[in-house]
């Protein structure tokens, strides 16, 4: 058998004889001819079986391929403009693996979201869903690099948890042998510990969010990475917020601007815009953008909903960084602002083209006595959180982090219209099976 090598890197062996091992994602035939679109999980080619070149066997083999069908194909490579990639297989074999039942679900022609949703197994074959899913592995091992090559250390926090972090209206309860325990809102809180032991550090996990919301942006289980830094205050949140988000999406175009460009049809010049620094204005500046454009009566005070920071974030190029929210509007945990106890430390990335809120954070109280006010404040038991005021009493140090959802992240850099696409199975509102 010639060299088996992956679609991805066909350009590479050009007049060379080469084995591909995919599946059949379409095939046309035509007279002595089959054009076969193979798929091996790195990219699609073209396999042209030629009668005439081929054994009786492969012929015959070829002629009784269904959709889906897994096969082995060997042949010479060749440049041809007019194919996907740019380049052909002149099949001179065929070996089926296996040959798919005929009844596969999804054809290639339009289907529901919701048919596509329950086989959401298989949907995730087709090019598109392969691709998201490609440059999704990319967003996540760009994080990595930047904060891994930024000094910060990469500490797991737990799944499982005694108390909210992001309120308690979405906390997924579970029992812990006859106790109440959470899945995990956020990592945060630990992050805190972590940081008088590391300086600098990160978790990243899937988070959990009862969310009652069925939204484009909103799922039940998603993805985040969460930095946090000792000695730290809002203004190195965003000074991180950007780099990172910065070096992100230039990762991407570097390593995927051609997916990006003929399998999403996204337009890339957006993209090339996203460098240091972005903008940031006040929770104040926010509302006098929205009073100028058609919010006329936007009261101070509430939180933004998707309209909202739909419109905050058109007036900017960049993500805008939006800071000093009302503390009303805001966790617990967030440290206010001096002389003006009714905003707090907080910060919020509001990704442009209507994406919204990708990250969020801020400062964290660095006071016992706050911290005990505002645990009040919201009702939380402070038995719960004994050992984080803890972190108040022991070399307490003004800190900050934020979190960034990977999905809606990803939606926004790929144009996605749902965060549905963003991951392999995901989990919403209405949404757990397959
Ligand atoms: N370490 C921190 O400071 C993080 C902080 N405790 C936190 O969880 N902030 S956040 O609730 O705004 O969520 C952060 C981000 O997490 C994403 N997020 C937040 N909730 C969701 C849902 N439901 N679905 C998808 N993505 C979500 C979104 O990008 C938010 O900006
Ligand atoms: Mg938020």
């Amino acid at each position: 058998m010639a060299e088996w090598v992956r679609i991805r890197d066909i350009g590479n062996y050009e007049g060379q004889t080469v084995t591909l091992k995919g599946w059949l994602y379409l095939r046309t035939d035509k007279g002595r001819l089959k054009f076969l679109r193979v798929r091996d999980g790195s990219g699609v080619i073209q396999a042209v079986v030629f009668k005439k070149n081929v054994p009786p066997e492969a012929w015959e083999a070829a002629d009784k391929l269904t959709q889906e069908s897994s096969l082995i194909v060997t042949g010479t490579v060749r440049a041809d403009e007019r194919a996907p990639g740019g380049y052909e297989l002149d099949v001179s074999d065929l070996e089926v693996v296996h040959y798919a039942e005929p009844d596969y679900p999804i054809q290639p022609k339009e289907h529901g979201v919701g048919f596509l949703m329950q086989n959401r197994h298989l949907w995730i074959r087709s090019p598109r869903q392969a691709t998201i899913l490609r440059i999704r592995a990319t967003v996540i091992r760009a994080i990595r690099d930047w904060l891994d090559s930024h000094d910060f250390v990469n500490v797991d926090t737990p799944i499982l948890t005694p108390a909210a972090v992001e309120g308690t209206t979405t906390l997924f309860e579970t029992d812990y042998f006859g106790k109440p325990a959470y899945l995990s809102q956020s990592g945060q809180l630990y992050n805190e510990a972590n940081i008088f032991a590391l300086g600098k550090v990160y978790c990243f996990g899937p988070t959990f969010r009862a969310e009652k919301s069925k939204t484009r942006r909103h799922l039940t289980e998603f993805w985040m990475v969460e930095p946090e830094m000792a000695f730290a205050t809002l203004e190195d949140v965003m000074d991180v917020g950007e780099q990172m988000v910065s070096y992100v999406v230039q990762t991407v175009l570097e390593k995927h601007r051609r997916e990006l460009e003929e399998v999403l049809e996204r337009d890339v010049s957006v993209l090339e815009k996203i460098t240091p620094p972005f903008p940031r204005i006040s929770y104040d500046e926010a509302v006098e953008i929205l009073h100028a454009n058609g919010f006329e009566d936007f009261p101070w005070g509430e939180d933004f909903g998707a309209p909202h920071e739909t419109t905050i974030s058109s007036q900017f190029e960049k993500p805008v960084f939006v800071y000093h929210y009302p503390t009303k509007a805001k966790a617990f945990y967030m440290e206010e602002v001096p002389g003006r106890p009714e905003v707090c430390r907080s910060v919020d990335l509001l990704a442009p083209e209507g994406y919204g809120e990708i990250i969020g954070g801020g400062q964290r109280i660095a006071s016992v006595e706050l911290l005990e006010q505002r645990l009040r404040e919201h009702n939380l038991p402070r038995e719960a959180y004994e050992w984080y005021i803890d972190l108040r009493r022991y070399g307490s140090v003004p800190h900050a982090g934020f979190g960034l959802g990977v999905e809606r992240t990803l939606a926004w850099i790929c144009k996605l219209p749902h965060v549905r696409e963003t991951i392999a199975f995901p989990r919403m509102l209405d949404h757990i099976y397959p």
